[in-house]
């Protein structure tokens, strides 16, 4: 429990060895954030370990357990990351030659439940890399290059010294590994000690469209992280542009609510000409409050986490940014404590529409009434908050945005988004949840 620091000391890494590894950050979606329920599952088969990670939900996770359940199979949680790897163990009902076909059983689980991962596989001498075939969550390979490979060189010609797969880029220079591609929705990836290869792509049921979560780019990924060839940075601060021409406001300055505000109040202000200063002055040792898994901590987090820059925005009238407004807990506070700093006017700018239906693919935003989007209008949440005005950025604001320097050339197929926590549209139908 707990940040990765906090597990991975120098004592614990000097105890791992070995040439192959995976790991997980936890973000709970489908059960409690407990020590039972952390990544990686390993388990002990009939052929050898096998141990998985799981970044996302499955969608079908119901229906999947009683299948595992029916077949014999106790589970010891009620992750849906455990249900993958239990999926993955059971003898197919094809009969299999010389030993596990693990392509097979990959593809068979990824036909029975099409939404939504990016998963490493680990065996005793491989890792698998797998995607789901919406492409909802974001998956990508890195190559380790020797240290004095020139930065020029480019990265299909530098040796190779080792291969790692991720859902985000922004891990792999500290790592001396480069940016090599995304997984492709659909398909299965294999590293061995021989390389990397591509093992099978999966399509997805009825000619359904990829669905990468747009999400990602709003708030989730870290900003120098890639994604379809582009930094996101770069659409959080197109966003801001956007948002500026959308919903303009006569004041003195315009800031962020830090830190995954920050690049569209940048944006806002190359656009609309006002100045950009810091309002916020960020506790660097509080993590991110949305993804604490109570609301009281949640709420705790906001009041830890911030404190007025106030020589800056005394007597001014403010254009504050944020990226998204969920269930509102963020806001209010940072109003009241910029108007005791002196603001002598606070307009609410959201760099992404209101959130206003569940996400069941990988966000914990299990419910509507926790949204606050449901319960106010802009001109109601702007007297709750305390704020003179706010404006959301509308949604064919937010797809320009990420479609305007994406690179999809060369793709197999061109990228399509989830918007469902926007729009109530869900990639793959209403789901039929059991939760
Ligand atoms: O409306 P709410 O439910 O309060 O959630 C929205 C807020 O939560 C996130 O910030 P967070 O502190 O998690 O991370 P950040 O530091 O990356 O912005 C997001 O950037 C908003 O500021
Ligand atoms: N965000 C995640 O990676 C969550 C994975 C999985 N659904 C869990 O709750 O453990
Ligand atoms: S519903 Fe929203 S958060 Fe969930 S996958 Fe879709 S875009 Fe992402
Ligand atoms: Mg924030």
């Amino acid at each position: 429990m707990g940040m990765v620091s906090n597990i991975f000391n120098d004592e614990a890494i000097k105890k791992l060895s070995g040439n192959l590894g995976i790991g997980h950050t936890r973000y709970s979606t489908s059960a409690a954030s407990e020590a039972v329920n952390s990544q990686p599952f390993v388990v002990h088969t009939a052929h050898g370990a096998l141990a998985t990670a799981h970044n996302g939900e499955l969608v079908n996770a119901a229906s999947l357990r009683r299948q595992v359940l029916e077949r014999g199979v106790g589970l010891s949680t009620h992750s849906d990351s455990e249900l993958i790897t239990q999926s993955l163990c059971l003898n197919p009902n094809t009969c299999e030659r010389d030993g596990p076909d693990w392509p097979a059983r990959i593809r068979h689980f990824m036909t029975e439940a099409p939404l939504s991962y990016s998963i490493v596989i680990m065996l005793k001498d491989k890792i698998y890399g797998v995607r789901d075939p919406y492409g909802n969550r974001p998956l990508c390979i890195g190559k380790i290059v020797p240290v004095d490979v020139d930065r020029k060189v480019k990265v299909e010609d530098a040796p190779a010294e080792g291969w790692v797969i991720s859902s985000e880029s922004c891990g792999f220079l500290s790592i001396g590994a480069r940016y090599v591609r995304e997984v492709e929705p659909g398909e299965i990836v294999e590293m061995t000690r021989n390389g990397i290869r591509t093992v099978d792509i999966v399509n997805r049921p009825d000619q359904k469209k990829m669905s990468f979560c747009i999400f990602e780019y709003v708030y989730f990924a870290r900003s120098d992280s890639l994604f379809e060839g582009q930094m996101v940075y770069s659409v959080r601060l197109q966003c801001g542009r956007q948002l500026a021409r959308e919903s303009p406001v006569t004041a003195d300055i315009v800031s962020s609510v830090p830190e995954s505000g920050t690049a569209a109040a940048h944006g806002y202000a190359r656009e609309s000409g006002l100045h950009f200063a810091e309002v916020l002055c960020k506790n660097r040792y509080v993590g991110r409050t949305f993804i604490q898994p109570s609301n009281r901590l949640r709420q705790l987090g906001v009041a830890k986490k911030f404190g007025a820059l106030s020589e800056n925005v005394a007597g001014k009238r403010l254009v504050l940014i944020d990226d998204s407004i969920v269930r509102g807990n963020t806001i209010g506070p940072i109003i009241k404590l910029l108007r005791d700093a002196g603001a002598t006017e606070v307009h609410i700018r959201i760099a992404s529409p209101p959130l206003l239906y569940p996400c069941y693919m990988g966000i914990n935003i299990p419910t509507r009434e926790e949204l606050i989007g449901n319960r106010m209008n802009p001109e109601e949440l702007a007297r709750h908050v305390g704020a003179d005005s706010l404006a959301y950025l509308s949604v064919e604001g937010l797809e320009e945005a990420v479609k305007l320097n994406r690179q999809t050339k060369g793709k197999r197929e061109q990228s399509g988004y989830c918007t469902a926590c926007l729009t109530g549209e869900y990639p793959g139908g209403v789901p039929d949840l059991e939760w």
